[in-house]
């Protein structure tokens, strides 16, 4: 398998604090990856240091194969910054030939079809657009370089609905049609869980839960039955339980299946937003990690497990 990212022990320290720490995780190549978690999580860190906009202070990060440091293959790694860095008193056209002059890969009809689509005068001054405007002048030069790694932080976070809809279609026709990896952080899962096909997600500088999307909510189950002692059910204890709530005598638990569960309680698949939700206010339960997500490093993420393939759980491997 081929990994676009790929991340041992990775950390990065501004001052005393450290934004990202002991990260080891692969996203495979082609795939579309949703990078999520509440603010200050480190996306935005994880995303500069893989654009290659800053250097780790730990660890090692390899992007399309080579080492990040290894500045040969720029060219295959477009990276759109969170507050969209672009010439203010060029022109859109201008944005727009800079773009073809310094990319060698360059799609001209890529780059035109979004700004036509958003109605941009190419005469207008970027530093006179909107937000959403000049995100998608952003977006134009992030898609025209055609490359093979495309890194966007936030990208539909300043769009109106229907150009957020015609930029996610783009984005999964490019991944299909050109094997273009995206990763994508995004705080709508709505949004994630319609475009991605992959998910890294962070809290507090570490990775919480990696993988293909199908994979972490088929290794989850909401449960739910009546229990008339003090305390959960012994059952629960084959399984990893994410977090439970008790209304009355019904008792409701979030748990990674590991075992059996009696016929007498109901079990459904949640969806991509309630995992999110409970592995976020569950933060002492292991990150989950499916077998191409997963990198045996001997620096940990604290406890961990992990799903398929033959991957056992694994304590405290840091
Ligand atoms: N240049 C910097 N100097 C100092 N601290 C920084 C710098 N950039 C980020 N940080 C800190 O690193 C941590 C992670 O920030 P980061 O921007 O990566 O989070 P994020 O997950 O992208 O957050 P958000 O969802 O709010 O965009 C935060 O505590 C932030 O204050």
């Amino acid at each position: 398998m081929t990994s676009a990212i790929e991340a041992r022990g990775l950390g990065k320290r501004y001052l005393r604090r450290w934004a990202l720490q002991d990260c080891s995780f692969r996203i495979p190549a082609g795939v579309v990856c949703g990078l999520v978690g509440p603010n200050g999580a480190g996306k935005s860190t994880l995303l500069q240091l893989a654009g290659r906009i800053s250097r780790p202070t730990a660890g090692s990060l390899r992007l399309l194969g080579a080492p990040a440091e290894d500045l040969s293959g720029l060219a295959r790694i477009a990276y759109l910054a969170q507050d969209r860095p672009l010439f203010p008193r060029f022109t859109v056209e201008e944005t727009l030939r800079l773009g073809r002059e310094l990319n060698p890969a360059w799609d001209q009809r890529i780059a035109e079809r979004i700004v036509r689509s958003g109605g941009l005068d190419p005469q207008a001054c970027v530093g006179l657009l909107s937000e959403g405007q000049r995100s998608r002048v952003a977006l134009a030069l992030a898609f025209g370089k055609r490359p093979d790694l495309l890194l966007l932080d936030e990208p539909m976070a300043s769009l109106d609905p229907l150009a957020a809809h015609e930029i996610g279609g783009l984005l999964m026709a490019e991944a299909a049609e050109q094997g273009t990896t995206v990763v994508m952080s995004s705080h709508q899962v709505g949004d994630v869980a319609a475009m991605c096909d992959y998910l890294v997600t962070l809290a507090d500088g570490r990775v919480r839960l990696a993988g293909e999307i199908d994979a972490l909510l088929s290794a989850h189950r909401i449960v739910s039955g009546v229990h008339l002692a003090d305390g959960p059910p012994s059952w629960l204890d084959a399984h990893t339980v994410v977090e439970t709530r008790t209304r009355g005598r019904q008792l409701t638990a979030l748990i990674r299946v590991e075992g059996a569960i009696p016929a007498d309680w109901q079990a459904a698949e949640p969806d991509l937003e309630e995992i999110l939700l409970g592995c976020l206010r569950s933060p002492g339960v292991p990150s989950l990690f499916t077998a191409t997500a997963r990198i045996e490093t001997g620096i940990g993420n604290g406890t961990e497990t992990g799903i398929g393939n033959g991957i056992e759980a694994e304590e405290d491997a840091a």
